[in-house]
């Protein structure tokens, strides 16, 4: 459902910033993106959702390259990037109606699904308000709703749990669970590992743009004599 390929990324005249990075994200499957700051993994997800073009490589969505067919991709993806900052001045149902009326999803639907997100987000009794009254985590709570009002297959979340408070992000992790269950796919970025420990069916581990892990925590814990997955990340990618 996500296939990168050989992706790289030059900022400027000449830094590297990600470079032959290549994954296969398959139905059903949740994967979590873990690195270092720095290490490239927002640059990664811009060039996955056409965000930013690749220097090099391609991106397939279900099928659809997303730089030959970025409609039919795009119209596939619930993108949360890394800043919930924008559109503030629109209160939160005006947002999400923006997003469902570009996604041409129905009335009924919308109003079902904005109720059972908003719900389960405790999002209720806000919606009417403007956005920029709202606290960091209200603001992340209504792109999360934002993203998914179309219910796209597939999910791509740039640190999404940051700023949201433990029933939320216990919610939205749930959610997440569920739609991989669908047979939908999961790609998110994180820096909380033990989030990545509990919830990815795979980890991919980046340093300085390049791939250093790709597979299961269980098959990284036993190469690493089963030290903790913290410990493994130090490690792994630690400055020489
Ligand atoms: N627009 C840009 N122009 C130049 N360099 C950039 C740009 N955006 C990112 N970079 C550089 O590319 C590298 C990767 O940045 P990126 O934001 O992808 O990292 P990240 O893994 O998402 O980091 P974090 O965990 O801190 O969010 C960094 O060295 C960053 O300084």
């Amino acid at each position: 459902m996500i296939i990168a390929n050989n992706l790289k990324k030059i900022y400027g005249k000449d830094f590297v910033s990600v470079n032959n990075l290549s994954f296969h994200i398959k139905k059903g499957e949740i994967v979590g993106f873990v690195g270092q700051n720095g290490a490239g993994k927002t640059t990664t997800i811009k060039m996955l959702t056409g965000i930013l073009k690749p220097t090099e490589g391609s991106v397939q969505i279900n099928g659809h390259d997303i730089r030959k067919e970025p409609l039919e991709a795009k119209q596939s993806i619930g993108y949360i990037a890394d800043n919930p900052d924008i559109f503030l001045r629109l209160t939160g149902l005006e947002y999400v109606n923006f997003i469902a009326d570009i996604y041409g999803v129905s009335e009924t639907d919308r109003k079902k699904r904005l109720e059972e997100m908003a719900g389960r987000f405790g999002m209720e009794d806000s919606l009417n308000k403007q956005m920029v009254s709202y606290s960091h985590g209200m603001r992340q709570k209504m792109m999360v709703i934002g993203a998914l009002v179309h219910k796209p297959p597939v999910w791509i979340l740039d640190e999404p749990m940051t700023g949201l408070d433990p029933n939320a992000a216990y919610e939205l992790k749930k959610m997440m669970r569920e739609h991989a269950d669908e047979g939908n796919c999961v790609f998110f970025s994180t820096h909380v590992l033990e989030v990545a420990e509990k919830l990815c069916d795979n980890i991919i581990m980046i340093k300085k743009g390049h791939d250093i892990y790709q597979g299961t925590l269980d098959d990284l814990v036993v190469a690493h004599k089963n030290k903790s997955l913290e410990d493994i990340f130090i490690e792994m990618t630690h400055e020489e």
